[in-house]
This record gives structure tokens, C-alpha cells and sequence, in this order.
């Protein structure tokens, strides 16, 4: 099951520019690491993809479903960049309450909230209250209570902005467990560490992608001299500065 973007137009006014232009795009399988500069449209595609806004023109679909449709919205789970404690119910309630939302039996929806959370490795957090979970926790929750739902497709916002190394890389190892059942598509400025865990990179400036491929093709931009731990950052750059020397 993937997204398909074909020929889309999006502006968030009628009036101003469009951030995206006949804009064409099929989600791979695994975990996709989505780069940009500031202002790229990284959050603006996702939002597409979520269902949040709509396309002036062209379309969205998951498998033929258009992004309009409510079946499309149950399969696709979106991940803002701030995720929001209550403060009153548990990480296992929380996640049993968007189950809810999403339409499901009460006693349905806290089966599943058990297995959303093992899923992201916080059995042990179930009974604690949300605003007591660390930020890192407090992601994870996010993407449990994402999941609830059987969930195909999952769309992170930098999730892992703000996060300690540590946090950041329990995070990856629960989303790199993730994609045997779900893809993913993840913005990041953090692009050192995609690295480790990405199968595919897309690489996005105003509005037009500047790459697409595995992350080993990502990789193959990098210069000779760049040492091992540089790699994805110098080949992010080499992505760039061709665009800008071919542009300019
Ligand atoms: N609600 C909005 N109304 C009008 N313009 C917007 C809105 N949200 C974003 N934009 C504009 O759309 C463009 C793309 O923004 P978007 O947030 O998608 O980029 P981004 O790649 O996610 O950036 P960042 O890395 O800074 O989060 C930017 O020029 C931004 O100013």
C-alpha cells in the first residue's frame, strides 16, 4: 500500500504562490527520510499526504483511495511536530481514547492501545500519567497512538527535533521495527542520523525534489574526501550545491 502524489498543486491561498507545482511522488516501502531547507515544503507535503489540506489540482491516493476518503485517513497516521499531553489519562488511555475517536469499541480500542505501545517499546509506561513521560516517551506515544488504528502508512513531522542523542536513537530503532508492517515518511533536519536507519532518502528544495532514491544512491554523493562520519551531511550538501550551480 503506498501514497501516490500525481500532479499536484497546492498554495495555501488562491492567490499567492503555489508551494508545490505539478507535483508527482510514490511513497517507497520502508522508512523515507524527507530533507529540505527551511521553507522547502517538507511539512506542507506531509500535510497533503494526511489528508489535512487538499490539492488545488491534481491527486493523493493510498492504492486508487483518494486522500478525501475516510478509509484513506484511517490507513494514513499523522504525527504533528508537538505532541500534546493530557495530563489526566495514562500513555495506555491515551492511546485507547484516539482509538475511540477513530471510531473503535471501547474494549477494541484498549486491546489495541496494549499493542500499539508495545509496538514502540513503552509497556512499561502504560500506567504512567502522559505528562509525566519524557519527550522522548512522549513521541513514541505519539506514533503508539498513530498506530492504534492499523495504520499503513505513517507520517512524522521532525519527530526527533529537540531530542537527546539517546532519545533519538531509541526512536529510530522503534520506527526501523516499524516498517515491516508500515511505511514511513519522515522530515528531519537531522540528517547525520538517517543514516543509520533510512531506506530511502527524498530530497526536496521550493517545492521540487532534488533527489529520490535508497539511501545507498544518497550516500554515492558523497565527495572522496569526506570522512565516514560526514558522509550523509556532505552528500546532502553535494545534492544542494549541484541544484544551485544547475539553476543558477
Ligand atoms: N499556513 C501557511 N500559510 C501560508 N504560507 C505557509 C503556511 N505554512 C507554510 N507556509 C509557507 O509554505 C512554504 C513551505 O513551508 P513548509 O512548512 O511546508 O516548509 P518546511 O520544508 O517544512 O520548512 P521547515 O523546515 O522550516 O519546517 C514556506 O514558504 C512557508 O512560509
Amino acid at each position: 500500500m503506498t501514497i501516490r502524489f500525481d500532479n499536484v498543486t497546492y498554495a495555501y491561498r488562491r492567490w499567492n504562490r503555489p508551494i508545490l507545482t505539478d507535483f508527482t511522488y510514490s511513497l517507497p516501502a520502508g522508512l523515507t527520510v524527507l530533507l529540505g531547507p527551511n521553507g522547502a515544503g517538507k511539512s506542507t507535503l506531509l500535510k497533503l499526504a494526511a489528508g489535512t489540506v487538499r490539492p488545488a489540482h491534481g491527486t493523493i491516493t493510498l492504492d486508487d483511495v483518494p486522500s478525501t476518503a475516510r478509509s484513506y485517513r484511517h490507513a494514513v497516521g499523522w504525527l504533528p511536530q508537538h505532541v500534546q499531553p493530557m495530563p489526566q489519562l495514562t500513555a495506555r488511555e491515551y492511546v485507547a481514547y484516539t482509538g475511540w475517536l477513530k471510531g473503535m469499541a471501547t474494549s477494541t480500542a484498549h486491546e489495541k492501545a496494549a499493542t500499539a505501545l508495545e509496538r514502540v517499546d513503552l509497556t512499561e509506561q502504560a500506567e504512567v500519567k502522559t505528562h509525566r513521560l519524557s519527550g522522548g516517551q512522549l513521541r513514541r506515544l505519539g506514533v503508539a497512538a498513530t498506530l492504534v488504528h492499523d495504520t499503513q502508512v505513517l507520517l512524522l513531522d521532525e519527530p526527533t527535533a529537540g531530542l537527546d542523542p539517546q532519545q533519538r536513537r531509541t526512536f529510530r530503532n522503534v520506527l526501523a521495527s516499524l516498517t515491516d508492517q508500515v511505511r514511513i515518511l519522515m522530515s528531519t533536519h537531522d540528517t547525520q542520523d538517517l543514516a543509520e536507519e533510512a531506506d530511502h532518502v527524498t530530497v526536496l528544495r521550493a517545492g521540487r525534489i532534488l533527489h529520490t532514491g535508497t539511501s545507498k544512491e544518497f550516500l554515492a554523493h558523497t565527495p572522496a574526501s569526506v570522512a565516514p562520519g560526514r558522509a550523509a551531511e556532505a552528500a546532502y550538501t553535494a545534492i544542494l550545491n549541484r541544484d544551485g550551480n544547475a539553476s543558477g
